[in-house]
């Protein structure tokens, strides 16, 4: 029962913590609408009495709600049947009314609801800091951020239908009891111990929700994978075992959605002959046993149908809600691990770099494993940097380092002087662009995806003509039929590999950056296109900071410095001339190319 409490209020919490007062503006408009019905509803007992009787004016028996007559003659409305059924009306309408500012409120408020979880959803997605990025889950980002939110809309909507619906059920007992208190204790007697059976039915349902969650997350997972593999799985014909994988994760989700649906058929159609039932029996304790009077019976049964059918809608909503539950308990760890995960996030803003990049001492790690140990490195503007070693040497994260998405856990990064942990990184990082393997392309234009999404004013058009220029596009862009406005394709699907860079470098020339990362940027280029990118990186040389990544030695000849790495540490630096003639490593890494 507490652990029962315990879950319900931390839901209520997730609301109320999204909508505060509203909370109670949509609560407190529901219980004015049940209240108003029930004074009309009670209204028909003056009704039944005239019709009962109508030489007599002698109208009794509404037990407490007497007021309700009370007022009427106060209002100096004589109690004729023409008078109660304008106030019956009257009452009617009004709930009317309220039904519709209700409604019309619980729309609003959805919307409010979902839009403020979708946006803090994406902010703190923007704001997650990368090392957290990469040790999560991306199917588990991608469902929780798409389906999940819509799950979160479901479980909204029938919390607080089933929340209506309970202070529909208070109201309607509420005048039940008033009018004939003893036959309304029977009634929830009976109403209570039936509630037992359902216990068990929410408990199933509420885990088999949390297994769809899991089930659905892995399965975005596995999705993304198949997207991201395609080509491999497909020429390997590994496709139809990895189609595999993903029938058995779509048989599980479904096998618990078939439960949770099968659940829920128990649970409505047992509902409605159990209450009937109970009622029979109390009805017949009543007349029977006790002498009650089927008038007030009548009138009690009249509310206790309006609350019955509450109770069932309760019932149906709040088993809806627990079968989306596993969702909102998915969304309330997804947000707090989002809240652990976030960059520190410095206040100074950078607006260009003045003179250099130091590291002091730096030392990063993954859990107990040192990958950077204690390096010290000082890259002065504007000049041209390439680090090279063996695979697994360090030289991306000694990148990732540098552009600030890898926080360090010992030592210092400083930007012209300044440490990183005191710098707003977003503005640091506006000046850097990278170039990888796999070019970063949006299925949008070429204008789109070179100037990310510039307007298209005569400025930015001649920006955009040089950089294509510089990255040696302008061929290839006039041979086609909408020029600049042609559509790239999902992830650059229509381009060759060497293209793809191209389109990458010229996005990184028109944005005019301070330091461009360029890591194997060169790997997909035949050797003509790579010559030509070549003479633009060195017609950028001096021009902005350059750091290469590069295993192709003959690619980095005309760096200014050339940082040799071995397990995270700097083992040699020189020129390209300077290591040959000196470093035995990198003559070994020469002769190894050359072979
Ligand atoms: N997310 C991670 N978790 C744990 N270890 C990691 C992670 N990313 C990288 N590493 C480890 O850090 C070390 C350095 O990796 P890094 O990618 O920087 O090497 P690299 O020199 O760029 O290699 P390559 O030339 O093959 O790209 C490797 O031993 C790698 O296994």
């Amino acid at each position: 029962m507490k652990s029962y409490l315990q879950n319900n209020f931390t839901h209520f919490i997730y609301f109320y913590n999204r909508l505060k007062f509203r909370i109670f503006i949509r609560m407190g408009l529901s219980l004015s609408v049940g209240i108003l019905d029930g004074f009309g509803l009670a209204m028909f007992l003056p009704l039944l009495h005239i019709a009962e009787n109508s030489a007599n004016n002698d109208i009794s028996g509404l037990g407490n709600l007497d007021f309700l007559i009370d007022g009427m003659v106060k209002l100096n409305l004589s109690l004729t049947l023409q008078n109660i059924l304008m106030v019956m009306s009257l009452f009617f309408i009004l709930k009317g009314i309220l039904f519709y500012l209700s409604s019309v409120y619980a729309v609003y408020l959805k919307q409010f609801f979902i839009k403020a979880i979708r946006v803090s959803l994406s902010n703190s997605l923007t704001t997650m800091s990368y090392k957290s990025f990469i040790l999560s889950n991306p199917g588990r980002i991608q469902n929780t951020l798409t389906g999940e939110v819509s799950k979160i809309s479901k479980a909204y909507e029938s919390y607080f239908e089933a929340f209506k619906q309970i202070v529909l059920i208070i109201v309607y007992m509420s005048f039940a009891f008033f009018v004939e208190a003893q036959f309304a204790l029977l009634i929830c007697t009976g109403g209570v111990l039936t509630s037992v059976l359902y216990t068990k039915i929410y408990k199933s349902t509420k885990t088999s929700s949390s297994k769809v969650t899991k089930g659905s997350n892995l399965y975005q997972g596995l999705i993304l994978q198949m997207v991201s593999n395609f080509k491999y799985l497909k020429s390997t014909g590994y496709i139809e075992r990895y189609n595999q994988k993903l029938l058995n994760s779509i048989n599980y989700i479904e096998g618990q959605n078939r439960k949770i649906g099968n659940l829920g058929a128990v649970a409505s159609s047992i509902r409605e002959p159990i209450l009937i039932i109970i009622v029979s029996v109390v009805i017949l304790i009543q007349i029977e046993l006790l002498n009650g009077t089927f008038g007030t019976i009548m009138i009690s049964l009249l509310f206790f149908y309006r609350a019955l059918t509450a109770m069932i809608l309760m019932q149906t909503y709040y088993n809806d809600f627990l079968s989306v539950s596993g969702s909102l308990d998915n969304m309330t760890n997804f947000e707090t691990e989002l809240k652990k995960s976030q960059e520190t996030k410095g206040k100074l803003t950078i607006s260009s770099l003045r003179e250099n990049i130091i590291l002091k001492d730096a030392t990063l790690k993954y859990s107990n494993h040192v990958i950077i140990k204690h390096l010290n490195l000082s890259i002065h503007k504007n000049s041209t940097i390439a680090f090279v070693g063996e695979s697994g040497s360090g030289k991306t994260t000694l990148v990732n380092i540098i552009t600030g998405l890898l926080p360090l856990n010992d030592g210092q990064l400083l930007i012209d002087g300044v440490n990183s942990r005191v710098i707003n990184l977003n503005s640091y990082q506006q000046k850097i662009g990278y170039i990888t393997q796999e070019p970063a392309i949006f299925n949008d234009t070429i204008f789109n995806n070179i100037t990310f999404w510039a307007d298209k004013t005569p400025d930015n058009i001649n920006r955009f003509n040089t950089a294509i220029r510089q990255a040696h596009l302008d061929i290839y862009l006039n041979a086609l039929l909408d020029k600049e406005d042609t559509i790239l394709g999902n992830n650059g699907i229509n381009l060759s590999g060497g293209q793809k860079q191209r389109i990458a470098i010229a996005r990184e020339l028109y944005k005019q950056v301070a330091l461009l990362i360029l890591d194997e940027a060169t790997s997909a280029l035949d050797s003509e296109t790579e010559r030509v990118i070549q003479s633009g990186i060195k017609e950028l040389h001096g021009k902005c900071t350059i750091i290469i990544i590069a295993h192709r030695l003959s690619t980095i000849k005309h760096a200014d410095r050339i940082i040799i790495l071995d397990k995270g540490e700097i083992i040699d630096e020189g020129s390209f001339m300077h290591l040959m003639e000196r470093s035995p490593k990198f003559k070994q890494m020469i002769a190894l190319q050359e072979v």
